[in-house]
């Protein structure tokens, strides 16, 4: 169902032909979507740290592709990342998610990332809502759908 949206696909996580992305691969172990990545001084924040911003994109994904690779076509509505340990540059990390409920259009999940020695470095809670298919098609993304949103009108959250 979703080959056609595979086939353009320069997702900045997880496609093979991006020049600059991250080329994730993705395996299924029962319930739980995992991923790995070694990060290189090109990834860093802090020196020697795996930019905060990169460990959220890595949640994100391995939440989303355990979804995707289930033909579960969404966007990522909210995410809440808990940074709990530095994560080094350098070492493999180990990406991991799976699903917490399917309510409707909503999917939570639930992803962590998990050092060498077992350690959960950071854990992440998604809220995902399911999209059609036909409008995640190329060039086809209604982006017109944000009209009125995130304007100056919009109170800025406290
Ligand atoms: C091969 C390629 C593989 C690629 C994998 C890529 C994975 C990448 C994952 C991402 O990072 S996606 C990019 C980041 N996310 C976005 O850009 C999403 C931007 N936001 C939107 O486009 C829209 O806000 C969104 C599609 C999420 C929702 O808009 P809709 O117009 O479809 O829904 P609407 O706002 O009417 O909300 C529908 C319902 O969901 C509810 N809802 C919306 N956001 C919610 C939220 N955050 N939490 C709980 N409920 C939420 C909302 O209240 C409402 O409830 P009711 O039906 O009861 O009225």
């Amino acid at each position: 169902m979703a080959k056609f949206l595979r086939e353009d696909n320069m997702c900045f996580a997880c496609s093979a032909r991006n020049p600059i992305g991250l080329k994730l691969k993705f395996e299924q172990d029962g319930d739980i979507c995992r991923t790995y990545f070694l990060a290189g001084p090109e990834h860093q924040g802090w020196n020697g740290v795996l930019h905060g911003g990169l460990v959220a994109t890595l949640l994100d994904e391995v939440m989303a592709q355990w979804l995707w690779v289930r033909d579960i076509i969404t966007m990522t509505a909210e995410i809440t990342t808990r940074y709990s340990k530095a994560v080094p540059v350098g070492v493999k990390l180990t990406l991991e998610a799976n699903m917490l409920s399917d309510r409707g259009r909503l999917v939570e999940m639930a992803g962590r990332l998990i050092l060498p020695d077992g350690t959960v470095a950071a854990r992440a809670k998604a809220k995902f809502l399911k999209m059609d298919p036909e409008k995640m098609s190329k060039g086809e993304l209604k982006l017109e759908q944000n009209r009125g949103r995130g304007t100056a009108e919009e109170k800025p959250d406290k």
